[in-house]
């Protein structure tokens, strides 16, 4: 047994990384253990940095972004292959490993190579190939991710029908596809597929896509997908899926209707990585998706014993994962400083087109009985829309109709997930409508989109109010 660690962090995707790193800058002492042979988690190696270099792939090669200027045959690669896909992921994939993996070594963290599990509330065993470590530490903090969630009725084969983890597996581009799934996985694959050429079918169970987002949003988004011929059906829920004689699969809808495609992608939420941890040696228990509880400074029912990112839910994003860490390395050590408001936290949605959005939607301000008003703004009416051939764009400004304080900024189009960032620093520091009015932007950008829907907003309300 060696000696005691102030902090054990198991899992090296964002959540753990940050944590990790905090607890380093405080000058505590840092292990992290990490069960696959890179770090970097789902984020690195299977989620965010994959999906979003294949996208940004998608969009070169397809010439997706010029089409509307230079017509729809434009295209940078006639025949586009899954090898010109995964050629470009596999050396961003690298680069971040080894930027990791150098940021890691810098700030003196100790890697621990294999599957961490639980002895008791104060002792980690770690097991590897060479065999089994106990460690001890006097906080320990849970980063463990998830995975996709699986059904025994949708046998996963790699080839034709895949989770998000083995898009990159399939060897050939499908002609047809079906994406079971109107989750943010399930969309954002939607949109890439589409670009490349492939007939898509999106099978929702619910009656609309991206609960969470704003409907006008939504509702854009939804046109976009149809218009790239994108089937979508809605209010169905897949039942089970086979793989017919001929290579083709067919999803069995609960409706009694059948899909059939050449590939499957199935993409139904995720389940916490809990399976390993032995949880049950310190009295923890998670819920039914893998989900570990936890407080406002991310503590377990153990006090010193920590959860955050992916592993404890929703929003579940790479981004909200990093600041958690953050936090509770912060509480881990007594720092009450570290402060963070989720009412802030952004999301960036990487469709086709981009979808970003900040604060509160519509629908939550209607249902709170806010009186709000909307400023909106459309890329087409701004000169670098047109520049740039996104002429479908828009930005959309929630404002309080008395105050006119920002209540929500929600964005589709081109660069929506970079432009969101304007109106989170105003909202954060409690910045009005009327700052975009007086703000002179660069011309031309799509920044200006903000003044153009700040006027449109203040034409809406009455000077008298
Ligand atoms: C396809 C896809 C696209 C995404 N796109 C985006 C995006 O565009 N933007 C965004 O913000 N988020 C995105 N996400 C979400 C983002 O990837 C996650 O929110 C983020 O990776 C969660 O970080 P984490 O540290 O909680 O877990 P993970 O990144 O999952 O890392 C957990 C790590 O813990 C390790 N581990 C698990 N159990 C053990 C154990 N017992 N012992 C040792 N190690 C263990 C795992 O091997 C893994 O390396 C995407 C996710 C997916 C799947
Ligand atoms: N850009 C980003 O930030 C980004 C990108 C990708 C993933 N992520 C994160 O990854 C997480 C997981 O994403 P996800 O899309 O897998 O999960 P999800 O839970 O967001 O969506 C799954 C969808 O599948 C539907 N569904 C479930 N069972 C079904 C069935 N049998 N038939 C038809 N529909 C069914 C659900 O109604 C739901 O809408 C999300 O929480 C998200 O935050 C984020």
């Amino acid at each position: 047994m060696s000696s005691v660690y102030d902090l054990i962090v198991i899992g090296s995707g964002p959540a753990g990384q940050r944590a990790a790193i905090y607890a380093s800058k405080l000058g505590k002492k840092v292990a992290l253990v990490e069960m696959r042979e890179v770090v970097g988690g789902a984020c690195i190696s299977t989620g965010t940095i994959p999906s979003k270099t294949m996208r940004e792939a998608v969009l070169h090669l397809s010439g997706y972004n010029y089409k509307s200027i230079y017509g729809m045959n434009y295209r940078v690669k006639e025949r586009i292959t899954m090898a010109d896909l995964a050629f470009r992921v596999q050396h961003v994939i690298k680069t971040e490993i080894d930027v990791t993996e150098a940021q890691l070594s810098r700030n003196n963290i100790e890697m621990l190579v294999g599957v961490a599990s639980f002895e008791d509330e104060t002792h980690v065993k770690v097991t590897n190939s060479r065999g089994s470590t106990v460690y001890e530490a006097k906080n320990i903090l849970i980063g463990t991710g998830t995975k996709p969630a699986s059904s025994p009725k949708v046998p996963i084969n790699g080839r034709s029908i895949i989770n998000s983890d083995l898009v990159l597996e399939l060897v050939n581009l499908p002609k047809t596809m079906i994406i079971v799934g109107g989750g943010v996985i399930g969309v954002e694959y939607t949109c890439m597929f589409s670009a490349l050429g492939v007939r898509v079918t999106l099978i929702e169970r619910r009656p609309r896509l991206l609960e969470f987002a704003d409907q006008e949003i939504i509702e854009a988004l939804s046109y976009h997908l149809r218009d790239s011929r994108v089937t979508m059906r809605l209010n169905e829920e897949v039942e089970s899926v086979e793989e017919m004689p001929d290579g083709t699969v067919v999803a069995n809808l609960e409706s009694k209707k059948k899909v059939q495609g050449d590939a499957l992608l199935y993409a139904v939420g995720r389940q916490g990585n809990v399976d390993e941890l032995n949880l049950a040696a310190v009295g923890i228990e998670s819920d039914s998706r893998g989900r570990i509880p936890v407080d406002k400074d991310f503590r377990t029912k153990v006090p010193h014993i920590f959860a955050v990112g992916d592993v404890i839910g929703f929003p579940s994003l790479a981004s909200v994962s990093m600041e958690q860490g953050r936090v509770a390395s912060a509480r881990a050590f007594g720092d009450e400083q570290v402060l963070s408001n989720p009412g802030l936290y952004p999301y960036g949605i990487y469709t086709i087109p981009e979808i970003s959005f900040i604060g509160k939607t519509e629908e939550q301000l209607t249902e709170e009985d806010v009186p709000y008003e909307v400023g909106v703004a459309y890329y087409r009416e701004i000169a670098r829309g047109q520049i740039r051939g996104d002429t479908t764009g828009r930005l959309k400004i929630i404002f309080h109709r008395m105050n006119h304080l920002i209540l929500g900024v929600h964005i589709i189009g081109e660069g929506a997930s970079e432009l969101l960032h304007i109106g989170q620093a105003v909202m954060a520091l409690g910045g009005k409508l009327d700052y975009f009015v007086d703000t002179v932007f660069n011309y031309p950008t799509l920044a200006e989109c903000y003044k153009v829907a700040a006027f449109n907003g203040l034409n809406r309300v009455s000077k008298f109010e």
